[in-house]
């Protein structure tokens, strides 16, 4: 099933884009949830560097790149090897090496722990978080948090796909939130 698209923060051909690498899989990872499956949009090449490439042209000026395990680590890696900034990775708990800033939340389908680093960031660097998909909310505040923990400044929270019936935009309030699509 293809994604239906509504809209998104960059226009209607890179929604197109997101929506056209998505498929949609009932009951995974529990009964109820429609999971929007992006491997699809990540193993096609071309449309790949657009959603990317999209990211990069809305959100500069930034320092460092925040990845959120796992999928967005794919995101944040692209990003911080086409703009030769760094990347951080917002870890689930108990994988970083090193004394680290933790934070649990929940999320659409279960709860979880973020960890990062504490010394992730120079103080002051401006960094722009990014994930694959902003559902409830819970995943990208407790990313964001940590780095304003670690001394970052988050500079813009971008996600491939947002799953606005579930309001996790209104959950971060403030923060500048950026959606290739919106459905
Ligand atoms: O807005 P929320 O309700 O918090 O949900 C969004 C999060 O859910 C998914 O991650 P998941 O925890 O499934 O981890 P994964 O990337 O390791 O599969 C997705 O990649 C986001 O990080
Ligand atoms: N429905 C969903 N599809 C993909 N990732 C998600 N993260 C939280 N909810 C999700």
């Amino acid at each position: 099933m293809t994604t239906e698209i509504v809209t998104g923060d960059s226009g209607p051909e890179l929604a197109a884009v997101v929506a056209g690498g998505t498929v949609d899989v009932l009951d995974f990872p529990k009964p109820g949830i429609v999971f929007k499956d992006l491997m699809p949009l990540f193993g096609d090449g071309p449309a790949f560097k657009r959603a990317v490439d999209g990211i990069i042209a809305h959100q500069s000026p930034f320092d460092v790149v925040a990845g959120v395990e796992a999928r967005g680590f794919l995101i944040a890696a692209a990003i911080g090897y086409a703009t030769g900034a760094g990347v951080v990775p917002v870890r689930k708990a108990g994988k970083l090496p090193r004394p680290a800033f933790s934070a649990s939340y929940a999320l659409e389908y279960g709860e979880a722990t973020l960890e990062v680093h504490k010394d992730a960031f120079v103080a002051g660097q401006r960094v722009l978080v990014v994930d694959d998909v902003l559902a409830t909310g819970g995943t990208a505040g407790a990313a964001i948090d940590l780095v304003e923990q670690a001394g970052g400044i988050v500079s813009g929270f971008s996600v491939l796909m947002e799953l606005g019936f579930l309001d996790g935009r209104e959950r971060l309030g403030k923060r500048p939130v950026h959606a290739l699509l919106t459905v």
